[in-house]
């Protein structure tokens, strides 16, 4: 295959892992051993928080209270398009009975969990869209308790506008707690006694690695770490709007790669000579972001054939994918591995971001080969049931008994036993050979 790395990153998504594993470890160590008093120090350290961890309704309105009329009204209609979207997808999802031989019914209950934890990060930037994300996504699922948190802004209180996203959306209570501090917090029920049945939310490499490590006592969405974003781009591209995307999402940090795929050298040469400039020109803390994000991690691999792109952007499955190309249907039907994709110029990862509707919460470092992101799914259960007539026992009761006894398992065997020899006590059954050992 003929792919060419016209630029090839020093680090990929996996290289901070370990280190961020070992601090998350101690972390989360010491909050199961000593509970609040070590979340409430860690918020100190990490975040200089000494303030409340749960706020009253009355620090909720005080907190609130100068956001203009014009921010309220964005944040409402973005939550309302990411609202909306989810309850299509609840309503996609739906409870059924049939009957799989005669006299056996069986179903599925699709049920909301009952209590979930929802992050908002607010390190770098006051990240008000991730709010709206969790919490209304949970909402549309019919979650009952919604519990929300986001790190102190900038070493004060919550960010005004990341709260006023939290209420708008639905949470029932909202903490000034951030990083693994808080992950950890919702997970273990700390200060609310009611510890979250699933804990979702993006976050940096720490928040990213305190879900998964946590996984298993507490479900979660997705390893949703640090924003990834490749575009795949052929000779119909335009290469400012192409540079402009990249820049766009490496903007997130230090850790953020930003990918092109490409079957047109000379479009990469132009992206390639834009991205700088373009990162150039950004405000002190997103240049410095998408600086060290481009240096890093920054690539740009051109192939030969459209396959081939299909097969290295399938190998990255990107976070984001954006796809500026002719003939968008067949990139549509042929790509497999993507947290979210944008079709065509006119849509742009910043739309879905904050304001289109699917959600922006979603898989990184490979995680979309296996799994989409965050969705009205990750709030509910699919639970099965089943009964059947006495009749039908007849039939599942031989097959069970015979299958149990070819397993070992004979007190398996003995529950269809003693049922056959209740509901038809003049009939004889073949019901395997009785274990013996
Ligand atoms: N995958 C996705 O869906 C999304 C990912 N993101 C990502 O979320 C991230 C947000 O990161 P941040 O701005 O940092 O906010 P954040 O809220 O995730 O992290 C801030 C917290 O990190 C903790 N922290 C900082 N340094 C630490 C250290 N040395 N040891 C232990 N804990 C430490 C602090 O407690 C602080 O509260 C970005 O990487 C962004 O790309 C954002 C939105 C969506
Ligand atoms: O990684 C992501 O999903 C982010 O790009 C979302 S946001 O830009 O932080 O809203
Ligand atoms: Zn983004």
């Amino acid at each position: 295959m003929a792919t060419q790395y016209l630029k090839r990153a020093s680090k990929t998504p996996e290289t901070e892992t370990a280190t961020a594993q070992k601090v998350v470890n101690e972390m989360l160590h010491e909050i199961e051993t000593r509970g609040e008093a070590a979340v409430r120090e860690y918020a100190k350290k990490l975040d200089k928080w000494d303030g409340d961890i749960i706020m009253t309704p009355a620090q909720i309105d005080q907190g609130i209270k100068d956001v203009p009329a014009s921010v309220k009204a964005d944040i409402e209609f973005a939550a309302q398009q990411v609202y909306d979207f989810a309850l299509a997808q609840r309503r996609s999802l739906e409870d059924f009975s049939t009957e799989l031989y005669p006299g056996v019914t069986a179903g599925q209950r699709v049920i909301p969990v009952n209590v979930v934890g929802c992050y908002a990060p607010a390190g770098r930037y006051a990240h008000i869209a991730s709010a709206y994300m969790g919490v209304a996504t949970a909402k549309a699922a019919g979650v009952k308790s919604i519990i929300a948190c986001s790190s102190p802004f900038r070493g004060g209180g919550m960010h005004p506008y990341v709260l006023y996203a939290f209420k708008a959306a639905g949470a029932d209570t909202i903490m000034t707690l951030g990083g693994v501090q808080a992950i950890a917090t919702m997970a273990y029920g700390l200060f609310t006694g009611k510890p979250a049945d699933v804990v979702v939310g993006p976050g940096n490499k720490f928040v990213a690695e305190a879900k998964r490590t946590l996984f298993g006592k507490v479900g979660i969405d997705v390893f949703a770490g640090p924003s990834e974003v490749a575009v795949i781009a052929d000779e119909t591209a335009d290469p400012y709007i192409v540079a402009s995307d990249l820049v766009g999402q490496a903007e997130h940090g230090h850790e953020s790669p930003a990918w092109l795929f490409t079957t047109s050298k000379a479009l990469a040469d132009e992206v390639m000579g834009l991205v700088p400039k373009l990162i150039e020109d950004l405000p002190p803390t997103a240049r410095d972001a998408a600086y060290c994000a481009w240096r890093d991690y920054g690539e740009v691999v051109l192939c030969d054939t459209r396959e081939e792109v299909v097969e290295v952007s399938d190998r990255y499955a990107s976070e984001h994918l954006e796809v500026h190309t002719a003939d968008l249907d067949w990139w549509l039907a042929n790509l497999t591995c993507y947290g979210s994709l944008f079709l065509g110029e006119e849509t742009t990862v910043a739309f879905g971001d904050k304001a289109s509707g699917p959600n922006h919460v979603l898989p990184t470092k490979g995680a979309a080969r296996y799994s989409g992101g965050l969705s009205v799914h990750k709030f509910v259960k699919t639970l099965t049931w089943q009964k059947m007539t006495r009749d039908a026992a007849k039939r599942i009761g031989e097959v069970t008994a015979r299958i149990s006894r070819l397993e070992g398992m004979e007190a398996h065997a003995r529950t269809a036993d003693d049922r056959l020899r209740k509901y038809f006590p003049n009939e004889t059954f073949d019901r395997g050979e009785p274990v013996q050992v």
